[in-house]
């Protein structure tokens, strides 16, 4: 596993100076949720793929940004399924982004999620790796990762991170979201999934939800790439995800870029959730 943290390490720097100074235009591609690609996202791909071809433990990757799997190492034993770059359309305004990593063993169902792993591209580049517990590492002057906390997140927190629009919410979810507001936790949605989710995990707690909505019945986040690599991230890290009802890494994929609707949290919210979803 180690040789596949320093890949998305190797990974991670280069994508870095990308962001900084390549162009951030879009490129005449559609991906495979139907998103036009930008020319980063393809970049970002491309320089995760040089890399792990590089780690012969890795038998096959699947990214975001393609239709289909890429194999690599016949010997290998993992499948890794990641999201090149996250929240890119929010490159051109300045926000942070990120990269998300789901190491597989045995197929890419939630229950065979061996690690997960994240990069904030923001302020600072961090670098968050979940196995047994969820231990973060912040980039140095030389592009060394350098250990900095096990992240831990408290029964309850204070942060309500609200995905998608009002007016495509379902009436409960509307009425949830409502109560928890009049509870007085404080809104924090930048629209970018990396830094919203790092921001309550490092802030303690809260909860971040992207819903089934009338607009995208089955939730717009995708589960392989994204929301099962949070899932373990936030299970790790002592809180909880679910699709309302059931736990998120309970669930397989029928087709590699299917999505589900999400809820990552502290405990106490994920439990309004079941409550409201029941
Ligand atoms: O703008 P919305 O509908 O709330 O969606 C925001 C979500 O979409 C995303 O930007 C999708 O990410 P991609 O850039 O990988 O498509 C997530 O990062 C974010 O949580
Ligand atoms: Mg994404
Ligand atoms: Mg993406």
């Amino acid at each position: 596993m180690t040789e596949i943290y320093e890949a998305i390490k190797r990974s991670a720097k280069r994508i870095k100076e990308a962001i900084e100074f390549d162009d951030t235009g879009y490129s005449e591609n559609i991906n495979a949720t139907g998103d036009t690609q930008l020319k980063l996202d393809i970049k970002s791909d491309q320089i995760i793929e040089e890399e792990f071809a590089k780690v012969a433990s890795i038998k096959e990757i699947i990214s975001e940004e393609k239709e289909e799997k890429t194999p690599l190492h016949v010997e290998g034993i993992y499948g890794v399924g990641y999201d090149p770059l996250d929240g890119s359309s929010l490159i051109d305004v300045n926000l942070s982004v990120g990269s998300i990593f789901g190491i597989y063993e045995g197929g890419y169902a939630g229950a065979n999620l061996k690690a997960a792993v994240y990069v904030v591209y923001g302020p600072r580049v961090e670098l968050v790796i979940a196995e047994q517990d969820v231990k973060m590492y912040r980039m140095n002057k030389s592009g060394e990762f350098v250990f900095i906390k096990t992240i831990e997140l408290k029964e309850k927190g204070k942060l309500n991170a609200p995905g998608s629009t009002q007016m495509c919410w379902e009436p409960k979810h509307k009425a949830l979201m409502d109560a928890i507001f009049a509870d007085g936790y404080r809104l924090r949605y930048s629209g970018g999934m990396v830094p919203d989710l790092h921001q309550i995990l490092l802030k303690g707690g809260g909860l971040f939800s992207y819903p089934a909505t009338s607009d995208v019945p089955k939730g717009k986040l995708r589960m392989i790439f994204e929301v099962f690599p949070f899932a373990f991230v936030y299970e790790k890290a002592g809180g909880e995800a679910i699709d309302g009802q059931r736990r998120i890494l309970e669930l397989s994929p029928s087709h590699p870029h299917d999505t589900t609707p999400c809820f990552f949290g502290s405990k106490a919210e994920i439990e309004r959730v079941k409550k409201c979803y029941e």
